[in-house]
């Protein structure tokens, strides 16, 4: 009811827990605070928060336009919801290392379990299309170590993601990843690798744990959990697959409603109003007042 039992520091810890696990850390991207804790609800591991989710939402495209604070706010919303440890994509850390190190302020204030930083150049963008261009290996290192060095807490988990893969190779971008790894980061996020033997390259290149992006109509293959899980994952990251979900039933719906005049045929398609109630947990709250949930609903409602 109203929001989570468990602390940031324990959600820190949870998620330390999970990657030392050896076990897959199934991680979907939520749309807003509600579909968090839908995803906790269907049993998944971890939420994500997506930098082209954020930017979409906002109708903007994923090309570094939102602002730290911004996304902090609306973090904090999301963390508030969910007992669930939660990675947020900081994207380049919106500007140079002194910006990166404010950034890992305010997630950790957010209450986040950690953030991924990557080495694009601003404008950046989506790591699954061509023509992005890298900072250079020695800037990348200067804002993990200026995010390092801002951390506050131990626990909270600074990924670096390297886009190296693309405009330079899986040689470079292996090489890439070890220096951050070398600047105290603690996992990393290898973009965009082509396929199950580049997966299979980088686990064995490097020590820490590992995300693997799933992102549909992008470079790479969408591996199964099982099979990631063998490759040594630590994460499955879907980022935008509850948003491109969502978006294509309301372009549905939205077609439907015009064409038919009325919502009727679509209501089997809907969660209901009793399922909404329940995930809000609605009646829990006569605790405070049983005034708030004094009624019932027609059947089918
Ligand atoms: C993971 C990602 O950074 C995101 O913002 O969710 C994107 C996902 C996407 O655009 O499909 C990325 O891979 O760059
Ligand atoms: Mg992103």
């Amino acid at each position: 009811m109203l929001h989570t039992r468990t602390t940031p520091a324990d959600r820190r810890r949870a998620f330390r827990e999970q990657l030392a696990s050896g076990r897959l850390v199934r991680m979907p991207g939520a749309v807003n605070p509600y579909s968090a804790r839908l995803i906790q609800e269907a049993g998944f591991e971890a939420v994500y928060l997506s930098g082209a989710v954020l930017a979409a939402e906002l109708a903007l495209p994923d090309i570094g336009l939102t602002s730290s604070t911004e996304i902090a706010a609306r973090a904090q919303q999301i963390a508030r919801v969910t007992d669930l440890p939660a990675l947020i994509d900081a994207d380049t850390g919106f500007g140079e290392p002194m910006n990166a190190a404010r950034t890992v302020q305010l997630m950790e204030d957010a209450g986040l379990a950690g953030l991924h930083l990557e080495d694009q150049v601003n404008p950046k963008r989506c790591g699954h299309l061509d023509g992005k261009t890298l900072v250079g290996r020695a800037e990348m290192v200067r804002k993990v170590r200026a995010a390092v060095d801002a951390r506050r807490d131990p626990g909270f988990l600074l990924m670096a993601r390297t886009d190296a893969r693309g405009p330079e190779g899986l040689k470079e971008a292996i090489d890439r990843a070890k220096a951050y790894v070398d600047a105290g980061a603690d996992a990393v996020f290898p973009e965009a690798l082509a396929h199950e033997g580049e997966f299979e390259a980088f686990r064995a290149a490097v020590d820490v744990p590992l995300l693997a992006n799933m992102t549909e109509f992008g470079k790479g293959p969408l591996l199964d959990a099982a099979a990631l899980e063998n490759l040594g994952y630590n994460i499955a990251l879907y980022p935008v697959t509850l948003f491109r979900l969502a978006m294509g039933a309301v372009e549905d719906g939205l077609r439907t409603l015009a064409a038919d005049g009325t919502q009727q045929a679509l209501l089997p398609r809907m969660q209901t109003r009793s399922r909404l109630y329940d995930v809000l947990g609605y009646e829990e709250y006569g605790a405070f007042d049983s005034a708030v949930f004094d009624f019932t609903l027609p059947p089918g409602a």
